[in-house]
């Protein structure tokens, strides 16, 4: 059977101000979620970006890691160390939303430290965890060298999980350049894929929209990121341009440079009609070639 599909209202955090200081930018998180909720279409799903609680660079990792303090897929949030998830949890509660909370580098019981994405449902239940799975390592002479590896340990799982609404597939912003994890969450019946995301000011303007848009037309899925705000005082600069967009591969809605929150309507009707008329799902020649989404880890 499909998982459920209906219209639902996607909020995407733009979120500014994120300093140095932890407290401050868990903070700062808490209440652009508030305002999110608040808005007079309240929307059904909240979204902040990658790395809301700390600066963003390797070196940064280690020192803002949190632990989650959990293993396996249960989660009793009751249990945590992690003051942001303390409050992710808390403000997804508090509105009765579900919170895609960005990422926030997290320590494991291991000692190794990952670039993780928790989800809440309205309740303030931790209901799902992706760790980033593709480590943001390049180097583009003159432009940007960013080396994740250094300090972070890649995620071996692909993820998704159920609401009342969707399937939502997840993944982390470097993520997005390998087209076989979206083709996996969507193979697996998700309708929609969302990602925590912050680009740069090099990759940004050339691949941000360009990936996203071929990852929703390949896959036939809603797809959204979701980046900080650019501060041209921190050491990485954010390419912003937050963005969703449907399964024809049209931008919905895409935000600018600076802190803001977009909204969207997810209309399913718009990917059955991209279904109907392009019917590539039903099209493809797993007698050429392999399946890829059955090779899950
Ligand atoms: O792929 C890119 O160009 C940027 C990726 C990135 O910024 C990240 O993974 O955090």
């Amino acid at each position: 059977m499909s998982p459920i599909f209906k219209p639902f209202r996607l909020a995407l955090i733009q979120l500014g101000s994120i300093t140095a200081n932890k407290t401050d930018n868990i903070k700062h998180a808490r209440e652009m979620v508030l305002r999110a909720a608040a808005d007079a279409k309240k929307p059904d799903l909240i979204v902040l970006p990658e790395c809301f609680n700390s600066p963003y660079g390797h070196v940064h990792f280690p020192v803002y890691a949190e632990k989650i303090g959990f293993t396996g897929t249960t989660y009793n949030v009751a249990e945590t160390q992690s003051e942001s998830v303390k409050m992710l949890s808390e403000v997804a509660k508090e509105t009765k939303t579900w919170l895609i909370g960005g990422t926030i580098p997290e320590r494991d019981v291991d000692d190794k430290v990952y670039n993780t994405c928790t989800v809440y449902n309205p309740d303030g239940q931790l209901v799902a965890i992706h760790r980033k799975v593709h480590l943001f390592d390049i180097d583009i002479p003159g432009k940007i060298k960013f080396k994740e590896s250094e300090t972070l340990t890649g995620g071996s799982a692909t993820n998704f999980f159920d609401t009342e609404f969707a399937r939502i597939g997840l993944g982390i912003c470097y993520d997005v350049r390998f087209p076989e994890l979206a083709m996996i969450a969507a193979r697996q019946g998700a309708q929609v894929l969302v990602y925590p995301g912050a680009f740069n000011t090099t990759t940004g303007p050339l691949h941000w929209e360009l990936l996203q848009r071929s990852r929703a037309v390949d896959n036939q899925v809603f797809m959204a990121m979701c980046s900080p705000a650019r501060d041209m005082t921190a050491g990485y600069h954010a390419w912003g341009h937050s963005m969703v967009v449907d399964p024809m591969a049209k931008v919905l809605v895409e935000a600018g440079e600076g802190e803001d929150i977009i909204f969207a309507d997810v209309d399913p009707e718009v990917m059955y009609s991209a279904r109907a008329g392009i019917p590539v799902t039903e099209q493809r020649r797993f007698d050429v070639y392999p399946d890829v989404s059955q090779s899950r880890v």
